[in-house]
């Protein structure tokens, strides 16, 4: 018989949850509790799909991988791990993994999964998969939050491909770094990854920055000059900021994307190239399509794979640990020891806004290594400009907004079951102020409040506030 899903996880809890699960969705399960009882089976009975942990006594999960892999390349294989940093993930990938997990996962997520595994499965049957040789020289990319896990999912699966590629995100998320991993995880890994940020060069030279230029083509063209898609030839060309691309440069662009060729800037003879290009923006660029800024038809060749970086702001569970790579590395640039933050101080960085995202987290974890005296870094150590932040914004902000601050804090900072937190100081707060408003009298501030007197009476005992009322 076969069982068709095999879960491999030292973590019984786990085991028990997607059993359950794949079992109510119909799906056959086998559980093992460490690799090597799962590879002792492989051979007697072979399973459809493998689901398995990466940290394992014994064998784990690279190392299953590398062996079904050896014995069935086409074997769809899941992996899942709490350990959520780019390299493992497509490290997973490079073995011929399927899908990568990341722990803790949503049930419904993980039965998607499995069943897109099995569908795989029965179309690949037989057929091999290419492994990938491992990136070169990345740069480690911080991120837990889910829509970071969805950024290194997309890298993972991108790895064996040279897709055009789109990233959507503000200034500072993070799309450059982004762009050097799709490269470094991709076969191009061993050509030039080259990076031209449109917004900084003058409008008139952005041609010849881009296709170069033959001696003499203008004033100043004193020698002749590869422009920067000769440069990235059989690598990738990061086109940073391209909604404020100069429509004629669009058109130019859009040709070689088209004919895979280009003329330098005077010359005659056109020059071949295998370039890959990804494009990134800060912009709507649908919206620059709309208003005729763009031209749609080079937006539908750069729209290919998009993938949105967020907010650092809608990521606030990965501040600390940014802070830390960051005090980290500043340490080690300055020759210094890493700074180390107070729980309050991790809390009130967790709680900004941080409109310049990540690049302004990372500057502001350099100032403080510079600046702050103790090792310990207290909230008065940090920049003014932080504390002015938050006091513009929370005098301009209602109190839902202030209270949907405080939770996002408490969440980000590791904080539970936090309405038991804040319902009785909800309460407190505006029985305090009803009781001012009738000079203590009980009767009618529970009127003011909407309740019974008698309700008031067992919220204050509740609460504690026996001694805040008068009889009335
Ligand atoms: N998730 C992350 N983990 C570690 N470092 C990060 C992360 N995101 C961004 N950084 C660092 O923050 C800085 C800004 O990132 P990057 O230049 O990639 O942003 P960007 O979105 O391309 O910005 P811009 O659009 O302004 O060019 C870089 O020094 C980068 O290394």
């Amino acid at each position: 018989m076969s069982n068709r899903v095999w879960i491999i996880d030292d973590d019984r809890s786990i085991r028990w949850v997607l059993e359950r699960a794949l079992t109510r969705a119909g799906i056959e399960t086998k559980c093992f509790e460490n690799g090597d009882r799962a590879l002792d089976d492989f051979y007697s009975d072979s399973p459809d799909v493998v689901i398995s942990d990466i940290r394992m006594p014994g064998a784990d999960g690279f190392k299953l991988l590398q062996r079904f892999q050896a014995e069935r390349p086409a074997l769809p294989i899941i992996i899942m791990t709490a350990h959520s940093d780019l390299d493992s993930a497509v490290a997973a990938y490079q073995g011929g993994a399927f899908e990568y997990l990341p722990k803790p996962f949503d049930v419904d997520e993980a039965v998607a999964v499995t069943r897109r595994a099995l569908a795989h499965a029965s179309e690949q049957q037989g057929a091999g998969q290419v492994a990938l040789e491992s990136g070169n020289g990345s740069k480690e990319i911080i991120g837990e939050a889910p829509a970071m896990q969805e950024v290194f999912r997309a890298i993972g699966r991108l790895s064996h491909s040279n897709i055009t590629v789109l990233i959507n995100g503000e200034s500072g998320t993070g799309k450059e770094l982004v762009a050097q991993a799709l490269h470094n995880h991709s076969p191009r890994k061993s050509r030039p990854f080259i990076a031209l940020n449109m917004a900084a060069i003058p409008r008139d030279l952005m041609e010849s920055e881009l296709f170069g230029h033959e001696k003499g083509a203008f004033t100043g063209a004193s020698a002749q000059r590869t422009g920067r898609f000769e440069q990235a030839d059989g690598g990738t060309l990061f086109l940073d900021e391209i909604g404020d691309m100069p429509a004629e440069t669009q058109t130019r662009l859009l040709r070689v994307l088209a004919d895979g060729e280009f003329y330098r800037v005077g010359g005659h003879t056109p020059v071949k190239v295998d370039v890959r290009i990804i494009a990134a923006t800060h912009q709507d660029l649908e919206r620059l399509v709309e208003e005729h800024k763009f031209r749609e038809d080079l937006f539908h060749r750069l729209n290919v794979i998009r993938i949105h970086i967020p907010r650092l702001a809608d990521r606030r569970e990965d501040i600390p640990r940014l802070v830390r790579f960051f005090f980290n590395s500043a340490a080690k640039d300055l020759g210094v020891e890493p700074k180390i933050l107070t729980r309050e101080t991790e809390e009130y960085l967790a709680g900004l806004d941080w409109p310049g995202n990540v690049r302004q987290l990372e500057n502001t974890c350099r100032w403080i290594t510079v600046m702050a005296s103790g090792r310990e870094v207290h909230v008065e150590d940090l920049p003014q400009e932080l504390h002015q932040q938050t006091a513009a914004g929370e005098t301009s902000q209602d109190w839902q907004k202030a209270l949907r601050l405080w939770a996002d804090r408490a969440l980000a900072t590791g904080r539970r079951e936090i309405l038991s937190e804040a319902v009785p100081a909800f309460e407190k707060a505006l029985i305090e102020i009803a009781l001012k408003h009738t000079a203590g009298r009980k009767r009618d501030a529970a009127e003011l409040l909407g309740w019974g007197r008698n309700t008031l009476t067992r919220k204050l005992k509740e609460l504690g506030m026996n001694g805040e009322e008068e009889s009335g």
